[in-house]
C-alpha cells in the first residue's frame, strides 16, 4: 500500500518578531491509501496548525511535506485541488449559494473557466449529497441550515472534489452522537471502499479509538502515530490530558471520570 502523503522531519509553528514558536518538531508522519486516520490532542496542542501545514496553507518551520512523493510546494493550485481536499473550521464567505451549488463547488478543479458542470460532474455532486444524507437540504440557501447540517454539506463538497486525500478539521464538532457515529462510519466506509485516505481532527477520542484505522496523537512531549490498539497498549492515551479528574481505562478503551 502506498502513502499518499508523508512528512520528513517536519517542524510546525509560528514565526514573529519575537522569534520562533515551535508547536511540534521532528514529525515523520505517513498517510497511507485506504485508511481513516484520526488526529487527536488537547485544546491548543497544535492539531489545526499541523493540518494547515501539511495542506500547504501554512509554511513549516523546518522539514518537508510530500504529496504523492512530490513536494507540496511544487504543486500548481489546480493540480493540488485535484489531489487534496480540505475542510477547515473557518467561516464561509457571504454568498447566496444553495446547498447543491455549495457542494458543486467541489467540482471546480475539473470544470471549465465558467464552471459548467458536465453530466459526470452532476453525478458526482449527486452521489456526494446522497452519501452524506443531505438530499432534503439541496435547494436551501447555505445560511438557512444548522451548523451540524453545514458540516455534512462541507464534507459532501470534499467528497464531490473526489481527491485521493481528504483532510477535515473537526468535522463532527456540531453533530449529535447519532450523526457523529454516522459520519465516522461513512468516512471509514469511503476509505475502505475507494482507497482514499481521510485524515480528520477530533475531540471524540472514544469514537476515534473504535472507528479509525490509525491515530496521530499529539501530546506536549511527542506526537505518535499508530493503530488504536497499539496506542492503548503503549499507554499513549494516559499522557493525553494532564488532569486529575479523568483517567484512561485501557480495558474499556475510554476515558473515565474519577
Ligand atoms: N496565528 C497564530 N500565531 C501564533 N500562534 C498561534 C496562531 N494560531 C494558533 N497559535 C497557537 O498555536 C497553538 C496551537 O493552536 P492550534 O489551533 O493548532 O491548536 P488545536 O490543537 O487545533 O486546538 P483546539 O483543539 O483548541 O482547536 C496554540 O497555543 C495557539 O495559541
Amino acid at each position: 500500500m502506498a502513502d499518499v502523503l508523508h512528512t520528513d522531519n517536519l517542524s510546525i509553528g509560528y514565526t514573529s518578531k519575537a522569534g520562533k514558536t515551535v508547536i511540534a518538531k521532528n514529525l515523520n508522519l505517513t498517510l497511507p491509501d485506504g485508511k481513516l486516520i484520526a488526529l487527536i490532542g488537547a485544546n491548543g496542542i497544535g492539531k489545526s496548525t499541523l493540518l494547515r501545514t501539511i495542506t500547504g496553507i501554512q509554511k513549516p518551520l523546518e522539514g518537508t511535506v510530500f504529496l504523492n512523493d512530490k513536494k507540496i510546494t511544487a504543486y500548481e493550485p489546480l493540480e493540488l485541488a485535484q489531489n487534496l481536499s480540505v475542510v477547515l473550521t473557518e467561516k464561509l464567505p457571504p454568498s447566496n449559494l444553495t446547498v447543491f451549488e455549495l457542494v458543486a463547488l467541489g467540482r471546480q478543479p475539473y470544470t471549465n473557466w465558467i464552471g459548467t458542470l458536465t453530466d459526470n460532474d452532476v453525478e458526482k455532486v449527486r452521489q456526494a449529497i446522497e452519501l452524506t444524507h443531505i438530499q432534503h437540504l439541496s435547494s436551501k440557501k447555505h445560511y438557512e441550515i444548522s451548523d451540524g447540517q453545514l458540516q455534512n454539506v462541507l464534507v459532501a463538497r470534499a467528497l464531490a472534489q473526489d481527491t485521493p486525500l481528504i483532510i477535515l478539521d473537526e468535522p463532527t464538532t456540531h453533530l449529535d452522537l447519532v450523526h457523529k457515529v454516522a459520519l465516522f462510519k461513512l468516512l471509514r466506509k469511503l476509505t475502505h471502499e475507494t482507497g482514499k485516505c481521510i485524515l480528520f481532527s477530533t475531540h471524540d477520542v472514544d469514537l476515534a479509538i473504535q472507528l479509525s484505522d490509525e491515530m496521530i496523537v499529539m501530546t506536549p512531549e511527542k506526537t505518535v502515530q499508530n493503530d488504536p490498539c497499539t496506542l492503548i497498549t503503549e499507554g499513549t492515551f494516559n499522557t493525553l490530558f494532564e488532569d486529575e479528574h479523568i483517567f484512561f481505562d485501557a480495558e474499556k478503551g475510554k476515558f473515565i471520570i474519577k
